[in-house]
């Protein structure tokens, strides 16, 4: 099937049920009540007679007891007994008589109204509106038909895992339930009807009988049913056996069968009352289906609309981070605003669309720049939308975060300045660039924002910087083979502390090759669960060459791969990196992509697993160019693979014959079980390695594979990443 009809079929299946879900449901459930009745009118009026009442003696009693003709139904039981069914102001009455001397005799139990107000409920709302009822189902059929379209039946333990399987099992049930419905609303496969006219009399008991009787041989009776508008069906014997007669003030039809099959099966009395529990269990498996892709639709919606911060704010706190500094100045900046009696909504750029500034009074950005002067990643498609965007009347402010030590200083928030501005929005305070640690140059900053919104602020707390370590490298192993010239010089180290540390994997060591120099980041893959005082790295070493052809090493990695020996001290400082470290629930899925030495925090989030003997599903996909050369901790993956720590491995190598190409290529043949851990397990992602290599590739994919599971278009689908993004689904640390 076309992967466009299959997106169709998932959106008329998703979209029809969501917005009839009011409706689906109320017809489900009356129908699963109106299941009960048969079985309690079984148990309420005892036996059925074994054989029937004498036809012309029944008009006699009906004469007697119902000269005015009101009696609606007629039920013959065993003994000669006849129970009449009036109506009164809308409720039914039932009286019991003695077929052979007329008296009235007590009433075996009390029905109540209960059942045809439901019944009513059922075929017309109540508001005599059939057609509605009608339109529904063929909108339940076509949901239910489309649905094995968009699976196969596999067996999982999630939300929509049941759901699947549920529906392709209770098919049949279901669509029988549904389908005899509409059949039903048709007259196909019910009674033939003598002709009717709309302003006919409703037809009274005993003339029913009596046309029975005259145009057949009906001798018994067993009931009397008023039928459609104004017809009544007889149940009884004739000479030739059991039949039905259908009768009008038009005339009389002979059936072998009443109510006939359809009905019957709709009804869930083919075989006795009790078959009508098999359609309770069609409506409690349609209810759980209904439940259950309305909650994890529900689910999804929630996964990516995570903001912090009051829903009625007219203050926005934006921010725009690669390692955490903007998000958690953001944090303190909104609970400072809140704690001062402001209303403030906090979010990260990349769940945020341009036009969503103007319904603000005021716009806070706290932006940093990453790689060498730019926005950073989760920055990138806002940067591209404000392009286009008219922010005409949007007053923004702007707190650039980055480090003189970089050659385009504060070079990201510039660029979201300039695009503001160019988008037409107004700058209400100047922009304030800092360089390095920004708690101090924050302070202010806030201040002048409390000046602005002409608000004194509450407790301000102090943003946690970063922390001085001074570690001791006591071992480095180099990861590639070194006899390969195919493959990057990437190394493992591990560092020791004096004093013990609280980080989390994931975290950063900042290490500065020089005074005046940048540092750089490398991410920590360890857990300090393992050992308090021990930090492990793994380092690629970067290599520039000069025009003249000489070879230079990088600044940072040359520091720790080449300069530094065992034994030496490395003073470094260590950030704390929310964003990217294992999810705080220790239930919740995750994810882990990584390309070259981008496995370093995911050997550290394995680790802590281990350690806490955690069976967290864990999915890591690794690539590389060489199994042989260059699949790093290889052994120790595996090892915690087969030991449960690791649900599924997968490692592809770009340059072996047969290597299974690159991560994203991996991610794309697994779109179905990655879509199944991400959108019915609420996995987390996490992507680390290259920038424009794996970055953008899983980028692609995930939107792609997205786009298809949930019928959206490729805009929708790259939206739903930015939200994703901004509530810490889809985490990315990157390096360009
Ligand atoms: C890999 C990397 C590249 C950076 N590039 C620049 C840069 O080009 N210009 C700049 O002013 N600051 C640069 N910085 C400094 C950051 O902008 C600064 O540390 C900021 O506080 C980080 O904020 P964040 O954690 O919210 O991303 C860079 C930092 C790192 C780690």
């Amino acid at each position: 099937m076309s992967l466009h009809f299959k997106e169709v079929l998932r959106w008329l299946h998703r979209w029809v049920s969501l917005i009839l879900f009011p409706l689906f449901a109320l017809i489900i459930v009356t129908g699963a009540i109106l299941s009960f009745d048969p079985v309690l009118d079984d148990l309420r009026s005892g036996p059925a007679a074994s054989a029937p009442a004498d036809a012309a003696a029944l008009v006699q009693l009906l004469d007697q007891v119902d000269p005015g003709q009101r009696v609606r139904s007629v039920v013959v039981e065993e003994g000669g007994v006849v129970l009449l069914e009036f109506r009164q102001q809308g409720r039914s009455r039932f009286e019991a008589f003695d077929l052979d001397t007329g008296e009235a005799l007590a009433l075996r139990g009390e029905q109540g109204d209960f059942f045809n107000t439901v019944k009513h409920l059922h075929k017309d709302l109540l508001l005599n509106a059939a057609i509605v009822v009608e339109i529904a189902t063929y909108l339940m059929v076509l949901v239910i038909i489309v649905g094995p379209f968009l699976a196969w039946p596999r067996l999982r333990r999630t939300l929509m895992g049941w759901h699947g399987v549920g529906g392709w099992i209770a098919l049949p049930l279901v669509l029988m339930v549904s389908v005899t419905g509409i059949l039903m609303s048709l007259h196909i496969g019910t009674p033939q009807l003598p002709p009717q006219h709309p302003d006919d009399r409703r037809m009274g008991m005993a003339p029913a009988i009596e046309a029975a009787m005259a145009a057949g041989d009906l001798s018994g009776v067993r009931a009397v049913d008023r039928f459609k508008n104004s017809a009544a069906a007889v149940q009884g014997v004739d000479s030739v056996g059991e039949a039905v007669y259908m009768v009008s003030h038009h005339g009389v039809i002979r059936q072998d069968r009443f109510p006939g099959l359809v009905t019957s099966l709709h009804e869930g009395t083919w075989a006795g009352a009790w078959s009508g529990l098999l359609n309770l269990l069609a409506s409690i498996v349609l209810m759980g289906l209904m439940v259950t892709g309305l909650w994890s639709w529900a689910r999804r919606i929630r996964q990516g609309r995570r903001r912090s911060g009051d829903e009625d704010a007219d203050i926005l706190v934006a921010y725009a981070s690669q390692t955490g500094t903007a998000a958690r100045l953001a944090d303190l900046t909104r609970q400072a605003l809140q704690a001062g009696g402001a209303r403030v909504m906090q979010a990260s750029v990349a769940g945020l669309s341009p036009v969503e500034f103007k319904g603000f009074r005021q716009v806070f950005l706290i932006a940093s720049t990453a790689g060498e002067g730019q926005v950073p990643e989760q920055a990138r498609s806002f940067l591209k939308a404000l392009e286009g965007a008219d922010l005409a009347g949007c007053r923004f402010s702007v707190l650039a975060l980055g480090d003189r030590g970089y050659t385009h200083f504060c070079r990201g928030g510039e660029q979201l300045r300039s695009a503001l501005m160019a988008a037409g929005g107004e700058e209400a305070l100047p922009m304030v660039k800092v360089d390095g640690d920004p708690a101090a140059d924050w302070r202010r900053w806030l201040d002048q924002v409390a000046a602005l919104l002409g608000m004194g602020l509450g407790d301000v707390a102090a943003p946690q910087g970063d922390q001085s370590v001074r570690l001791t490298l006591r071992e480095r192993r180099q990861l590639n083979d070194p006899t390969d010239p195919d493959t990057h010089e990437v190394w493992s180290l591990r560092f020791e502390s004096a004093a013990p540390l609280a980080y989390r994997p994931g975290d950063l060591l900042l290490v500065r090759p020089g005074v005046g120099e940048p540092a750089r980041p490398y991410s920590i893959g360890s857990t300090p669960e393992d050992d308090p005082h021990s930090i492990l790295l793994t380092v690629a070493l970067v290599t520039h060459r000069e025009a003249d052809g000489t070879q230079r090493l990088g600044k940072a990695s040359g520091l720790l791969c080449r300069q530094l020996k065992e034994g030496d001290v490395l003073e470094g400082q260590w950030r704390a990196h929310p964003d990217f470290n294992p999810p705080e629930d220790p239930k919740r899925p995750m994810i882990m992509l990584a390309a070259g030495c981008g496995i370093a925090p995911f050997i550290g989030f394995i680790a802590e697993q281990a350690r806490r003997k955690s069976r967290r599903p864990a999915w890591l996909i690794f690539g590389n160019r060489k199994r042989g050369g260059d699949f790093f901790h290889g052994e120790k993956l595996e090892a915690w693979h087969r030991d449960g720590y690791l649900e599924r491995l997968d490692a592809v190598f770009s340059r072996d014959p047969d290597g299974g190409g690159y991560v994203q290529d991996r991610l794309s043949d697994a779109a179905d079980a990655l879509m199944d851990w991400v959108l019915d397990r609420d996995a987390v992602i996490y992507v680390c390695g290259n920038a424009r290599t794996l970055g953008e590739g899983v980028r692609t994919t995930l939107a792609r594979s997205l786009a298809s599971r949930e019928g959206m278009t490729p805009d929708q689908a790259a939206r739903r990443l930015g939200e994703w993004e901004a509530a810490g689904k889809l985490r990315m640390d990157l390096i360009d």
